[in-house]
């Protein structure tokens, strides 16, 4: 009943109103990107079981609403099973906005300082290193990649290294899943009747505050195993700078210790949480990207040939004489962002937009593929081209908008973990490339097998391509030495 109508969207149906418009199955950013084509408007409204949602599909819209207006569209929905029932509520990544989730990322802001991710550096160049040995034997890359990704994520967040880190994977590798699977909308009936979260545990059909209990417990040890690693070695004066450090180090001695430790626990939690699967998906796109294009490998070879000496691998320095490998880094981001609708916002006060009514409430969906495959900003958008982001002398060009602006979020909760993770795709990126030709399997004659690498079309909030095979052929003799293994030239 307000004077300003909703923006447009389906027609809403008595009762159910827009239940069965909700994409569930498929690409679903091509679902609400299409439905946005379809009603000709950057902003679209849908709503169901009491949810007001709003889809915003444009950069200009979503700079106008979620950046400019960020004071009030940079909360988080509730959940009833993932916020309450597992007990993920209070985290970074799903705190509503208030002064809790404030403290929690000036926390991150004071250990990741943008402008000095100097610190990190021979983490992510260890991990790397690693990974890169991994690859001369790989049989299962998932499992490679994530082995990568936990690894520096663990040393960058608590300090732990590498040898360490297989003793905490397991439970991490379940938590994260736990949360996957419940932050979908629609997984659990709760999220829709909260007063079930009542219903005794034992009763049929109850068996969602099971998974609940035990996907909490996950969470406890997830939590605190980790922390409990960085305090002792902080301890015992064998921690190195990590967030969980440079947090406990800052804390105010004022302030009630216990609170503040609660605090840096769940922060930390979260970026391991939140920069584990999404570094993984990116890479994994990396790899069927580059295998599919191997002219692209060409000219990342002859450009890393001309940079570095015979047998040197790429280092943070060479950045400046690498800008193919950066314009590699940002076209995956483009063409296979890691989280197409990002992470969802909530806004907190009624607004007026366009002469749209937007009710206080509304969950906001910012559609991050659609503004990566804007095709007045990236011609052929769905080409992968990273010369694209280069100028006529191969630099890079600054008048070309890079897709940071949407691959990461946007306003007050964009990802705080942007630079860790441009620098450390940045180095895995140019390491494989110095070691690797990323080529198809071969088939029992000898004859090169090309995989039809898909992305995978079930409903999650990430985007990866399925499973495919193909081989880490080593590009010299020179990197020998650093795979620690020999190969028939
Ligand atoms: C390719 C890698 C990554 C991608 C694509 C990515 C993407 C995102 C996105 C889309 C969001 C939601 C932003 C929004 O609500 O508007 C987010 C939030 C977050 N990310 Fe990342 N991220 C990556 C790596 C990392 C890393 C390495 C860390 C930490 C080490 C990290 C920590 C976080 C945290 C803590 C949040 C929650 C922020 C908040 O709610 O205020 N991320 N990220």
């Amino acid at each position: 009943s307000h004077e300003y109508p909703l923006p447009p969207g389906p027609r809403k149906l008595p009762v159910v109103e827009n239940l069965f418009d909700i994409p569930t199955k498929g690409l679903v950013w091509l679902e609400y990107a299409e439905m946005c084509r379809k009603y000709n408007s950057d902003i679209v409204h849908l709503s169901a079981l009491g949810n007001s949602i709003i889809v915003l599909n444009s950069a200009r819209v979503v700079s106008d609403l979620v950046e400019k207006r960020s004071s009030i569209y940079s909360s988080r929905p509730h959940s009833v099973m993932l916020g309450e029932l597992m007990g993920w509520g209070e985290y970074l990544v799903f705190r509503p906005y208030n002064d809790g989730w404030k403290a929690q990322r000036k926390i991150v802001n004071q250990a990741f300082p943008p402008g000095d991710i100097g610190r990190f550096q021979p983490k992510l160049l260890s991990a790397t290193h690693d990974l890169i040995r991994l690859l001369a034997q790989t049989d299962d890359l998932t499992k490679d990649l994530l082995s990568w990704a936990s690894v520096f994520i663990l040393d960058v967040v608590y300090g732990i290294d590498a040898k360490e880190t297989n003793t905490y994977l397991t439970t991490a590798v379940k938590a994260i899943e736990s949360v996957a699977l419940a932050a979908m909308p629609g997984a659990f009936y709760v999220d829709q009747i909260p007063i079930l979260k009542y219903v005794p545990e034992w009763l049929p059909g109850a068996s969602f505050k099971c998974k609940a209990r035990e996907w909490n417990d996950l969470r406890i040890k997830m939590t605190n195993v980790t922390f409990d690693v960085t305090k002792e070695k902080m301890a015992l004066g064998t921690a190195t700078p990590s967030l969980t450090s440079v947090a406990l180090e800052q804390m105010d001695p004022s302030q009630n210790t216990a609170e503040q430790e609660e605090l840096i626990k769940m922060t930390s939690a979260a970026a391991y949480g939140g920069g584990t699967d999404t570094s993984v998906v990116t890479l994994q796109s990396f790899v069927a990207l580059m295998l599919i294009h191997p002219e692209i490998q060409r000219k990342a070879h002859s450009q890393l040939d001309k940079a570095l000496g015979p047998g040197d691998l790429p280092s943070f320095s060479d950045e400046p004489s690498l800008p193919y490998i950066t314009a590699i880094v940002r076209e995956t981001l483009r063409l296979q962002p890691a989280a197409p609708l990002g992470v969802p916002h909530l806004v907190t006060q009624d607004d007026i937009y366009e002469g749209h009514f937007i009710p206080k409430g509304s969950i906001v969906i910012s559609n991050a593929w659609s503004i990566c495959h804007d095709e007045k900003v990236y011609p052929n958008p769905n080409q992968f081209d990273p010369s694209r982001f280069l100028d006529a002398e191969g630099k890079l060009d600054p008048n070309i908008k890079d897709h940071s602006t949407a691959t990461f979020g946007f306003g007050r909760r964009v990802c705080p973990g942007k630079h860790i993770a441009l620098a450390s795709l940045f180095i895995v990126i140019a390491s494989i490339l110095t070691c690797y030709t990323i080529e198809p399997e071969l088939d029992e004659h000898g004859e090169p097998v090309m995989p039809e690498v898909k992305w995978n079309p079930e409903p999650t909030m990430l985007n990866n391509p399925l499973p495919f095979k193909c081989r880490f052929v080593p590009r010299s003799k020179q990197v020998e030495p650093f795979l620690r293994v020999k190969f028939d030239f």
